[in-house]
């Protein structure tokens, strides 16, 4: 209230109204001063022009009486008016405690407000951890719905409020409004009655100075007090525009911060009836997640202990398979190689092979080149020489006639290259005199390469299709023999001698200290070798086609296997031997070194033949070091290793006489090696009379299985009737 006068100005208003009420009062006492001085007094302005001083005198009473009328009038009014201040008062008052209670509304309100938005807030965040975190929701959604409903009841009780005061608010604001205009009416009625009275009074002291000299005081003092009546009015009407304002701009605030709250409060519920069914929906996977949960360790138990059994099942399977397997796979390896074993026996374990070179261009014309050599259409084992008018047969293994080509040759020895893998040791021969075609056969040309390189060739195919099982080495040597003596042709010096000596690991094997091997990975690998090889041997004499007529080139091939699933090791040596020519000493008539050569030549044939001799007939002592070349293959000679000799034969008349030797020796090797085969069989039979034995049995059911393996796997009859056909035409007793 104290701030509300002080603001309207009420206190300086009272002191104002005041002092005019001691103005007047004084001015009263003037007048009664006046009235009660001597009528005629000279001293008196007004009675000394009245002309007739009782009518002035009667018209001073009724005048005094109107005035006292008036200032009764007066009185009441300002009673009047101080009840009316009273009254103002007590509306300010009201006012105040109404404004006061528009702010704690508006307090109450705008805590109500912001609990509501911290309790949004809160439910906002409580929905964001509901939405990230494992959901719980189900007492959250419950929570807000129960603190909505309280804050929905606590907004509209404080609405209900708020209406009631604004209603009360613009009740006392019409009483304040007809109040202020009853007391400007009052005012405007007290100021005709003073300006009547002022008028009365100049009326009566017309002719009196000092009565109009007061009169005019007493008419700027009523002009003062209009004039501050009049600020006093504008300032009120200020400040109660002022006063409206406030209050109207704290209530569209108040309303418009109500509407943007009903609207939050509308999109909080709208949100959370959105929100109501995922939540339901997250509630429900929630419970389900949770029994999952709850389950999962059990089911990942169970899980665990299936998934273990069925692998220990599994396991115990693949093992038992894989031992099945292995020992399966051990069973047909052995059966194969007793098989090869028994193919190779039955064929025998030497076998010769006679190759005719063609006429060249250069004999064509000369009469050396009506061939004496002719062949049976009908079997490629037979060939015939006339001789001196007489016909000879020879019956080998095979007779290649001139046409034949390196393919067809190498077709026939190859069974023989690949048995090297598992492990047995291998040595073909080329036989025969100077020009034959030994190093034809053997190394051939570089557009039509030879067995050398075929062989090689093959087993890089062979090794590499049994890449997944085997981890296979291939490593080369290159030897010569000159006159008995040793020479590395892939070292750094091919000049020098090696030796052959006992391997010093007391295994009783020999081996050539020095001798250079090199392993080969590809057909590159091969080309360079031989090429190295090649110019060793260039380097080392003055006439390489006489030196090479004259010395044996050996390519030895060694073949290491291991088989990491078997743990299985073998190893197999290929011999590839370019004899030196074959010719007789008495024929070629050589002297000095080339009788030595000769002679030495001749030593190693024969040695070589001896050799095979006893070998074939099982001699207790093999004479293996009656020579460098026989010393040095004695491990690739004996035991059950292969031995393959292609006896070259020139077509030429001129040279009939030494081709009857070649082949009258490859005939007198092979009909022993065939007649001791074929008595071995024929003593089998015997043994066994009518029914085959249990062995001969065994190699049927084994050579069975491989031509069935061979029909149903590499479907090629072709292959299957030219490795087998033949032995089992010749061993037809135990075939049948
Ligand atoms: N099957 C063949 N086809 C075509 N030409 C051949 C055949 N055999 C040999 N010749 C040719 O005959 C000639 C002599 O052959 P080659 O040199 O191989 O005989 P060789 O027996 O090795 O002689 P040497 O004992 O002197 O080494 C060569 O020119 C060779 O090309």
């Amino acid at each position: 209230v104290e701030r509300l006068r002080s603001e309207l100005g009420a206190t300086d208003l009272e002191k104002q109204l005041e002092r005019l009420v001691v103005e007047n009062q004084r001015l009263k006492q003037e007048l009664k001063i006046c009235k009660s001085s001597e009528p005629a007094s000279n001293n008196c302005p007004i009675c000394s022009h009245s002309q007739n001083a009782e009518s002035l005198q009667r018209e001073v009473t009724r005048w005094e009486s109107q005035a006292r009328q008036r200032e009764r009038r007066l009185v009441e009014l300002e009673r009047d008016l101080q009840e009316k201040s009273q009254k103002v008062e007590t509306l300010h008052r009201e006012l105040d405690q109404t404004t006061r209670q528009l702010q704690e509304s508006e307090r109450s309100q705008t805590e109500a407000e912001h609990k509501l938005s911290l309790r949004i807030q809160e439910c906002e965040d409580e929905l964001h951890r509901q939405a990230t975190a494992p959901p719980r929701v189900k007492y959250v959604t419950q929570t807000v719905e129960v603190q909505s409903a309280d804050s929905h009841k606590v907004i509209s009780e404080l609405q209900g409020k708020n209406s009631a005061l604004q209603e009360q608010v613009s009740v006392q604001r019409q009483l304040l409004r007809e109040l202020e205009t009853q007391l400007h009416d009052s005012q405007r009625t007290c100021t005709q009655l003073r300006t009547q009275h002022l008028h009365h009074s100049l009326t009566k002291a017309v002719g009196h100075t000092e009565v109009i000299h007061r009169l005019s005081k007493i008419l700027v003092y009523e002009g003062e007090m209009e004039r501050a009546q009049g600020r006093l009015e504008a300032e009120m009407q200020n400040l109660e525009e002022e006063k409206n304002r406030v209050i109207e701009e704290a209530f569209i605030r108040a309303e418009s911060e109500m509407k943007a709250v009903h609207q939050n409060l509308a999109g909080v519920r709208m949100n959370l009836l959105s929100l109501q069914p995922a939540l339901r929906t997250l509630t429900s996977d929630y419970n389900s997640l949770k029994r999952q949960v709850q389950e999962f360790p059990f089911m990942l138990d169970k899980a665990i202990a299936e998934a273990k059994q069925e692998i220990c099942q599994v396991i115990s399977e693949v093992s038992s398979t894989n031992q099945e397997l292995l020992r399966k796979y051990k069973r047909e390896m052995n059966l194969r190689k007793k098989c090869h074993n028994e193919l190779v026996r039955l064929k025998g374990n030497i076998r010769v092979f006679c190759r005719v070179r063609p006429v060249s261009q250069e004999e064509q014309d000369s009469s050396d080149a009506k061939s004496m050599l002719s062949f049976d259409s009908d079997d490629d084992s037979l060939l015939y020489l006339s001789n001196k008018g007489k016909v000879m047969t020879f019956e080998l293994d095979r007779v290649f006639p001139p046409k034949s080509t390196q393919e067809e040759v190498f077709q026939e020895v190859q069974s023989l290259v690949t048995s090297c893998i598992d492990g047995f040791n291998v040595c073909i021969f080329a036989y025969g005199q100077t020009g034959s075609g030994k190093t034809y056969t053997m190394e051939g040309v570089p557009e039509n390469p030879g067995i050398n390189q075929r062989a090689l060739q093959l087993l890089f195919s062979e090794v590499t299709e049994k890449a997944a099982d085997w981890d296979y080495t291939i490593s080369v040597s290159m030897v010569e023999i000159y006159n008995e003596t040793l020479r590395n042709l892939l070292g750094d010096n091919p000049t020098e001698k090696l030796d052959i000596k006992m391997h010093p690991d007391g295994s009783g094997q020999l081996y050539v200290p020095g001798l250079t091997k090199i392993t080969v990975e590809s057909p590159e690998d091969i080309n360079r070798v031989f090429e190295l090889g090649h110019m060793n041997r260039a380097t080392a004499c003055t006439n390489l086609n006489e030196h090479s007529s004259r010395s044996h080139a050996l390519l030895i091939i060694t073949v290491s296997g291991y088989n990491s699933t078997t743990a299985t090791h073998t190893q197999g040596k290929l011999n590839l031997v370019d004899l030196a020519g074959s010719e007789r000493i008495s024929k070629s008539g050589a002297e000095g070194s080339r009788l030595r050569e000769a002679q030495c030549i001749n030593k190693s044939l024969s040695a070589l033949g001896d050799v095979i001799n006893a070998l074939r007939s099982k001699h207790a002592h093999i004479p293996f070091r009656n020579s460098r070349l026989t010393y040095l293959l004695q491990d690739s000679l004996s035991g059950d290793s292969k031995t393959l000799m292609m006896v070259q034969v020139s077509p030429l008349s001129s040279n009939m006489s030494e081709s009857v030797c070649s082949l009258k020796f490859a005939q007198r090797v092979r009909t022993v090696e065939l007649s001791s085969s074929v008595s071995s069989r024929k003593h089998e039979n015997s043994s066994t009379s009518s029914s085959p034995t249990h062995d001969s049995v065994e190699v049927t059911q084994i050579l069975l299985l491989d031509i069935i393996h061979l029909c149903f796997s590499w479907k090629n009859i072709a292959e299957l009737k030219k490795r087998y056909l033949p032995s089992y035409l010749e061993c037809s007793t135990v075939w049948h």
